[in-house]
Formats: structure tokens, sequence, C-alpha cells
């Protein structure tokens, strides 16, 4: 395991006697790009303070760079626990010109110049904030957090304030330039895919507390919970019964955890089911006859509503080239994983 860069263990924060964070523990590696997702209000942006030191926590502690800086009896202020920000707005100072911007924390001598190259805008140096792009502020906001060499940098929707299309852009650069610097990053996102897409580990976070952490292939592909199944994506949940490590449900067979006995959740990607006349792929019986209910055509693939006997209600997300119309008949077989959870 890497050496932590970040260690926060068991934080508490409440606003009014109403819990932001409720006993989250959160832990950056040396290198490592964490992304925290959650819905509003899941208290994502309150653990990024409590980290950066801009909270006092209730209870718990915080460690940066191997060094207690929040907990019992211990307390160091935000601007000595080397850390860099990157916020929505860039919140660059509007007066000073990039390079000022950039020595504002006194980074060392060229390192102005490397953070620039970094980021792609060394031909940026002289100009002022108003001068700037919206993605090219992010840029020198995040060479910024960058310049004074800190432990690590914290991200807060750094790329909100973007339109579509910049945010997909500048999303990869900035992963880039992190990876590329070797630093250890915490990026706090609503969004799923932001997180999914960018992170080496993505933290979910639901009601003040960390519900899932995983790579982004496990949390999505073995959700914990069927929340946190339903949160990253789309997802149909059958129910059926465990016993001896097999789960049955009316699709067919799947390997279970040996300690399920009884009524299971069955969690299915749209993806992972295939429709056609034929199983394609999939292991014999884990298939079954539905009836076409419509669909969606989005040209890069279609989502297509199905109806098993019965009236279980499944989706499928397929490659548009086939025409279902709604009424066919079909067999639906499943190609993709599938999680199997006890009752929730
Ligand atoms: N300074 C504050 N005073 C009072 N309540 C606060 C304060 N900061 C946060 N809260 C409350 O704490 C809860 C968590 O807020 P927080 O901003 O941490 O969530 P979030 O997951 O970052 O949400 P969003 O994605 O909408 O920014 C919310 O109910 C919010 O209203």
């Amino acid at each position: 395991m890497r050496a932590s860069t970040i260690d926060a263990v068991d934080l508490e924060k409440a606003f009014g006697g109403h819990p932001a964070v409720a006993g989250a523990s959160l832990r950056v590696g040396s290198g490592e790009l964490v992304a925290l997702v959650g819905p509003s209000g899941s208290g994502k942006t309150t653990l990024l303070r409590l980290i950066a030191g801009f909270e006092v926590p209730d209870a718990g502690s915080v460690a940066i760079g191997g060094l207690a800086v929040a907990g019992e009896g211990v307390w160091v202020e935000p601007d000595k626990r080397r850390i860099g920000m990157v916020f929505q707005d860039g919140a660059l100072f509007p007066h000073l010109s990039v390079r000022a911007n950039l020595e504002f924390g006194g980074p060392r001598a060229g390192r102005v110049e490397e953070c620039l190259e970094l980021v792609g805008l060394a031909d940026r140096a002289g100009a002022f904030p108003h001068e700037l792009s919206g993605g090219e502020r992010q840029r020198i906001a995040l060479a910024r957090a960058l310049a004074t060499e800190p432990h690590v940098v914290l991200l807060d929707e750094p790329f909100a304030a973007l339109d579509e299309g910049l945010r997909a852009e500048l999303r990869e650069e900035v992963a880039g330039v992190l990876r590329a610097a070797g630093a250890s990053a915490l990026l706090v996102t609503h969004n799923q895919q932001e997180a999914l897409s960018l992170a080496d580990v993505v933290a979910v976070m639901r009601d003040g507390r960390i519900e899932q952490v995983g790579p982004p292939q496990t949390v999505y592909g073995d959700p914990a919970t069927r929340w946190v199944a339903e949160f990253l994506g789309d997802a149909d949940v059958v129910s059926g019964t465990a016993a001896d490590g097999v789960a049955e449900c009316p699709l067919g067979r799947f390997p279970a955890d040996t300690a399920l006995r009884g009524p299971v959740e069955i969690v299915l990607r749209p993806e992972g089911l295939v429709i056609g006349p034929d199983e394609a792929g999939a292991p014999p019986g884990n298939a079954a006859e539905a009836v076409v209910l419509g669909r969606s055509y989005f040209g890069h693939d279609q989502l297509v509503r199905l109806e098993l006997a019965g009236g279980l209600r499944l989706r499928s997300r397929n490659p548009g080239s086939a025409a279902w119309r709604t009424g066919d008949r079909v067999r639906v077989a499943v190609r993709g994983p599938v999680t199997v959870l006890g009752p929730s």
C-alpha cells in the first residue's frame, strides 16, 4: 500500500445540530487521485473543508503528509498544512498577472515556469486573469496549487462552471497534469462520470458517511449496496433467493457469496443485458423470454425497456443497430457481471 498523504479518521461535523459529516474516514495514498462523489448535501465539501482546515471537526482526526493537523489537542492552521486548493471559479487574484498569481505562495526558483509548462500555458505568464478563457483560468489555478509543492491538491468541483465540451477536455488534461506532477489529489464532484473516468479511487459519500471506496471498476461493477449501484449508473434490481453460493432469479442462476441465504437483491446493469434470438455470449440458462415495451435511441446506443413474464421490468443498453419495436417478443440474456446483495 502506498504511504498516506491524507488520513482522515472518523470525522464528524454538525451545523446547528444537523450532522453534515457523520463519521467519515478517507485515505489518499501518495500520488493517488481520489474522487469524492455523492449527491448534493451529502457532506463532500464539508469533508474537504475539514481536511483543508477551514472547519474544525467535532470529532475525529486528520493527518496530512504523515503529520497530525487536526484531532484531540492538535490544530494546524490551513496555510501550514501544505495543501494546494482549486475551487470552482479558480479564485485567482484579478489584479495580479498569471506569474504573480503563481509567485504568491513563495515557490522555489524556477517552479513557476515548471508549473506553467505542466499546464501548457508557459506563454501566458504575463496575462491577467480576465484575459484568459474559463478553461485557461482553471489550468492556471491548478498550476498555482502545484507551485508551492504541496503534499496534496484539493479540488472542489473545479469543472462545474465550464460548459460540457470544455469540461470533458479539461478533466482529462487536469488528471494528466496531476499524474505528470506525481501529485496526490482529492477531487470533490457530484458528477458520477467525472469521478469514474478520472480517479484511481472513488469514494462514494451518502448522508455524511463514506458508503464505499474502491477503484472505479469496483464501485461501478461490484457495488457494496443497492444505493451505490443506483447512484453510480442505471441499475435494475431483481429479487432472488440465495443458497450454497448461488442466487436464483427469473433470469437464471448467478454466483453469490456463500454467506448469503434466503432473499437477495440481484443488481443488473443495462449494458450487461443482450437481446436477440440467440443468446450471444451468455452462459446457458441465464436468459428469459421478454416483450419489448419501448426503446430510446441515442445514436451511439439505445436503451430498450423489456418486460418478462410475471411483470418484471428490465432495461437493455445495446448498439443501436437493431430496431426493436414495441410488442416484439425477444430473448434477453445476461452477459455482464451481476452483483448479488443481501436485503437492504
Ligand atoms: N457553514 C454551514 N452552515 C450550516 N450548514 C452547513 C454549512 N455548510 C454545510 N452545511 C450543511 O451541511 C450539509 C452538507 O453540505 P455540503 O456542502 O458539505 O454537501 P455537498 O455534498 O458538498 O453538497 P453540494 O454537492 O450541493 O455542494 C448540507 O445540509 C448543508 O446545508
